[in-house]
């Protein structure tokens, strides 16, 4: 369970939350448009940004906490700590409680251990490296894992062993990601939007791919989300407004709003 309380996060002078309340009881899924900082909010409940406000995983402010076991994330920072893929593994074995066979094995199952075990982390792809970061953060016994955009760079034959790692693994916490198709294999997962520095939700994540955008505060609607000068609702499919599920890429929702 992750709360947020009265957070701001702040850049120079750009506000990305401000006095922000939420509270995340069960593994959830975030989506939001490109810079509305979804890896804002997880770099600063790692401890790895400022913030103002109080963060609390399981009711344990996490601000001055290092490695703190019950949180793991596929955070880039967090891993740079190593070398090679196989040191890092051994490294957070040691600090984080990884289990290296657990590692080992899903990196087998991924067909990808032997071409990435003995490379140095920033010689990875793109694609390589989120696929180990993401492993490395399921590989370890935390209860919050909070994981950042999984499928990215990875190729379609390993995104379902992937998304399916996650519905084993994540049993708190959050998966941010842009792939609709995706988001079905997390159809009963509570679902959040983050906008303009708000957070909407939760709706459930098969509501929400059965659902259609209307203009307006529609009386019916699941949710409605604050635009500078309009109101945009999400309502259950009747036959009006755009659906959803023909929207294909996540981004074109960004799009129509
Ligand atoms: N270290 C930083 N210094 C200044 N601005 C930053 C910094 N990190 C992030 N930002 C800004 O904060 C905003 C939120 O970024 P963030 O990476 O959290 O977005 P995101 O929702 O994860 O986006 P994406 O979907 O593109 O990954 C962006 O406008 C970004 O430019």
């Amino acid at each position: 369970m992750i709360n947020y309380n009265d957070l701001t996060i702040k850049f120079s002078d750009v506000t990305i939350f401000k006095e922000l309340n939420l509270h995340i009881n069960q593994h959830s899924i975030v989506i939001g448009p490109n810079g509305s900082g979804k890896t804002t909010l997880i770099k600063a409940t790692c401890g790895l940004i400022p913030y103002r406000g109080k963060i609390l995983v399981d009711g344990q402010g996490v601000k001055k906490i290092k490695n703190y076991l019950n949180l793991s994330t596929n955070i880039p920072e967090v891993y740079t700590i190593g070398r090679e893929v196989k040191d890092i593994a051994e490294i957070y074995s040691e600090i984080k409680d990884l289990e290296l066979d657990v590692f080992r094995d899903l990196l087998k199952e991924l067909r990808i251990y032997d071409e990435v075990i003995n490379k140095k982390i920033f010689k990875l792809s793109a694609g390589q490296s989120v696929i180990v970061r993401t492993v490395l953060a399921l590989s370890s016994p935390s209860k919050n894992l909070l994981i950042d955009e999984p499928f990215e760079n990875v190729d379609p034959s390993k995104r379902l062993i992937i998304a399916r790692f996650l519905k084993e693994n994540v049993k708190d916490g959050f998966i941010t990601t842009h792939e609709l198709d995706l988001l079905k294999q997390f159809n009963s997962w509570p679902l959040y939007i983050i906008l303009n520095g708000k957070v909407y939700g939760p709706i459930i994540t098969e509501d929400f791919l059965n659902s259609t955008i209307v203009e307006g505060e529609a009386p019916n609607a699941i949710l409605t989300l604050d635009l500078d000068d309009k109101k945009i609702s999400i309502v259950k499919d009747n036959g009006s407004g755009i659906k959803l599920l023909t929207l294909g890429n996540i981004n074109r929702l960004y799009g129509v709003l």
